[in-house]
């Protein structure tokens, strides 16, 4: 694991002006709370010689005033007088449109031993992270009615540090009972998730493509999208041989789920995302594969699809681009996720395909768990919990590993912001760009630090740092 020695770079401040809580009813209606700004000036500037806007990185200005971004101003226009407000001078720190994670479990209501609303959001916060849109399992009950769903935005209420929305899930359950949908997505769920293998949650089954098409065509009277876990248990080719099982060992898990689960669930849902082509029965939908690990049939798979007109995106997590299968060294659970983090070829080409614009954006997939589900003791890939904890460090991981490969500002923009705000339905948000809500996150690009004792982390199990010395890990 040596050369994962993280020096990872750390934020400065995150300027997240607003805590607004919010979720949607039908003509998308923004609940905003008053008392969001971190800063109790109404009217500011923000001065930066590294501002990432849609049109580029300028050295400027941002006018931010009642908690929108109301101008900017390029500093060969400014003539070094700006006009009224509180300047706040951030001189060559990065001002970026603060990061949208739009896949992230926060387990609250009900498994808040796992994480919760109030340490996850402000880890999510300490990250850069001003949007969160948290997923309908691992939480109990499942958000999965308008009623489960207003439990959940109970908990949330005046417990969090970012805003936050929410998905529900589509589960066979509700799937063929449109009025439960309905309600679901009147009451403000943002769009649907499902899962097309176990999710490991009781109350969370999986669904077929048949529930699949279903809530697409639900979906697409509200156009919002349907988030999936795409894959499909292939029995014949996760066998293990005698002797090839020692659940220590990580190429033993990764033997168990092998990229045929994620091709197979992809070819399965292209029989349904064609329906939500201009003119097709669910035109207005969206289908949205999260957290794509196999760079190889999936993607060209869903390369196909955008060709022919579907309506479909796909994420990857940092986890897949920091780290390959074989550096996981053998009893080290923190590395278990579903689908796994294959080998190191497969992470160059997502990579590839990241910097192609073949997969659109980025989320951080955080899964914590208990600690004792991680089985730490024992070591064992095959019965431990499957999910990584990361939310805290997804921005540096991005850009630290991302620099290798040349990645830009603008692409971090992009991958964070931009294109998940479109996903989440999220308007005004995603860019520093006039009439948007002023979510802004400052960070030094260069500066370095390691991720050891001495760190703040905010998540309720900072796992991360579990076995020291190394100090470095991130998940
Ligand atoms: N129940 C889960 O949170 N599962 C998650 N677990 C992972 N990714 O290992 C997921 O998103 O599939
Ligand atoms: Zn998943
Ligand atoms: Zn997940």
């Amino acid at each position: 694991m040596d050369d994962l020695q993280l020096r990872v770079l750390p934020l400065l401040a995150l300027l997240a002006s607003l805590l607004y809580f919010f979720y949607f009813q039908d003509s998308p209606t923004l609940f905003e709370r008053s008392d969001c700004s971190l800063f109790s000036y109404n009217h500011y500037w923000i001065i930066s010689k590294r501002i990432v806007t849609p049109r580029g990185v300028i050295s400027g200005a941002v006018e931010v005033k009642e908690e929108k971004i109301v101008s900017i101003v390029k500093e060969e226009d400014w003539h070094g007088n700006l006009k009224r407000g509180q300047i706040i001078d951030y001189g060559e720190a990065v001002v970026m449109p603060g990061l949208i994670d739009v896949h992230a479990h926060l387990d609250d209501p009900g498994r808040t031993e796992w994480e919760g609303f109030p340490s996850g959001t402000r880890a999510a916060a300490a990250g850069g992270i001003t949007t969160l849109i948290d997923m309908p399992l691992n939480n109990f009950p499942s958000t999965v009615s308008a009623e489960t769903l207003k439990l959940k935005i109970d908990a949330a209420e005046k417990n969090i540090y970012v805003d936050v929305g929410f998905w529900g899930g589509l589960v066979p359950e509700n799937a063929f009972d449109a009025n439960s949908l309905e309600a679901l997505l009147s009451a403000g769920a943002l769009g649907l998730k499902s899962f097309m293998c176990p999710s490991g949650i009781n109350d969370f089954p999986m669904t077929n493509s048949s529930h699949i098409k279903e809530g697409l065509s639900i979906l697409a009277k509200y156009r919002r999208p349907l988030l999936v876990h795409a894959e499909i248990p292939q029995d014949s080719e996760s066998y293990l041989e005698d002797g090839e099982n020692d659940p220590r060992s990580y190429s033993t898990y990764l033997k168990t789920r092998p990229p045929s689960w994620e091709e197979a669930a992809i070819r399965e849902l292209l029989t349904v995302s064609k329906d939500t082509r201009i003119g097709g029965p669910a035109e207005g939908a969206h289908l949205h594969v999260v957290h794509l690990s196999d760079a190889g049939s999936s993607l060209q798979l869903l390369k196909q699809a955008k060709s022919n007109g579907d309506s479909v995106t796909v994420e990857t997590c940092p986890h897949y681009l920091a780290f390959s299968a074989e550096e996981i060294k053998d009893g080290d659970t923190r590395f278990k996720c579903a689908p796994p983090i294959r080998d190191a070829a497969n992470k160059e080409r997502l990579w590839t395909a990241l910097l192609e614009g073949d997969i659109d954006m980025l989320s951080s997939d955080h899964s914590p768990s208990a600690p004792d589900l991680k089985l730490f003791d024992e070591g064992n890939f095959l019965k431990a919990w499957g999910g990584i904890s990361s939310l805290q460090f997804v921005l540096p991981v991005t850009w630290s590993h991302g620099r290798q490969y040349g990645v830009t500002l603008e692409q971090l923009a992009l991958w964070w912001s931009e294109r998940p705000a479109k996903l989440a339905g999220q308007d005004l948000k995603g860019g520093i760009a006039v009439g948007n809500h002023a979510d802004i996150t400052v960070w030094e690009p260069n500066v370095e630090f390691e991720l050891n004792n001495d760190l703040p982390v905010y998540l309720k199990h900072p796992v991360c740092r579990r076995i020291s010395p190394p100090s470095f890990l991130i998940h």
